[in-house]
């Protein structure tokens, strides 16, 4: 992965972006964590790589093993595939990763909103990533990065240079908590992530939950 991290980075030169990172100290948790961010694009896959702490591997699609060299680079990258459409084979696959992550000593990435989402707002979390985190009794850490919006858009595939904002917040503790504690701990992680989105953003989070910017 650090080969990978290496060769990603420097995508962000191609296209002229720069990242302004705050709180990487909340990486620091001196044990296993799961680490949960927004996700927008292909283009996250920089911002990933820009603040990727070492010894910590990602969930990904696992159709994404079969799109040729570069689903081999992610396999050998160690990368834990997923089968979405399956409930059960996923709660099986991360039950293992709880235990491994304990054993090994390492990080997990997880995209709680499931999908690549451009449309400048969060999509509602899927509950896997705290169920994990919760079976592994392990710190959940969350990574928000500022709307892509200003700079790229995926319809008109427009691209510019800009500048992205990624803070990493502080480690949400899992200590003593139950599955029946997940619903409660992601609606906790979701609003914190999605309040530090729209600052990240500069936008204004509408009563009614649209969002938009501050120069409308
Ligand atoms: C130069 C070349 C370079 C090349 C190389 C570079 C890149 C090298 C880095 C790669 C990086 C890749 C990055 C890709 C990133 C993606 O591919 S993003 C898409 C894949 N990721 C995900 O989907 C993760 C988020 N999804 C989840 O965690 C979902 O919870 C799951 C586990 C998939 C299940 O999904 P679901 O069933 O659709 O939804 P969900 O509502 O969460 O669960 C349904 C029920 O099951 C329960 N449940 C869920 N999970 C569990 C569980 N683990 N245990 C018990 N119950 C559970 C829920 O509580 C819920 O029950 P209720 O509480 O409603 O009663
Ligand atoms: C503008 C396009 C090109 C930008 C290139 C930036 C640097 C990318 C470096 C290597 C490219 C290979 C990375 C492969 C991992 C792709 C991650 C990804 O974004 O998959 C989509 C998945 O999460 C969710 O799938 P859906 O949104 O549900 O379908």
């Amino acid at each position: 992965m650090r080969i990978i991290k290496t060769a990603v980075k420097t995508f962000k030169y191609l296209y002229g972006l720069r990242f302004e990172v705050k709180g990487l100290e909340n990486f620091k948790v001196g044990s296993p964590c799961v680490i949960v961010s927004n996700h927008q694009s292909i283009l996250d896959m920089m911002g990933l790589m820009e603040i990727l702490p070492d010894g910590c591997v990602q969930i990904a699609k696992k159709e994404l093993l079969y799109t040729g060299s570069v689903g081999l680079v992610m396999y050998l990258g160690g990368v834990i595939f997923i089968n979405r459409k399956s409930t059960s084979n996923a709660k099986m696959v991360m039950a293992d990763v709880a235990k491994t992550m304990l054993s090994e000593n390492v990080m997990v990435w997880i995209y709680p909103e499931g999908t690549r989402n451009g449309n400048g707002d969060l999509l509602p979390f899927k509950k896997g990533a705290f169920h994990l985190a919760i079976q592994a009794q392990v710190p959940v850490v969350p990574v928000v990065y500022s709307s892509f919006s200003s700079f790229y858009d995926r319809k008109k595939n427009l691209f510019t240079s800009g500048k992205i904002r990624v803070e990493v917040l502080e480690p949400i503790e899992t200590k003593g908590l139950t599955p029946e504690d997940v619903t409660e701990l992601t609606n906790r992680c979701y609003s914190t992530m999605r309040e530090t989105f729209f600052r990240l953003s500069g936008l204004v989070n509408e009563p009614n939950g649209s969002a938009r910017t501050h120069l409308q």
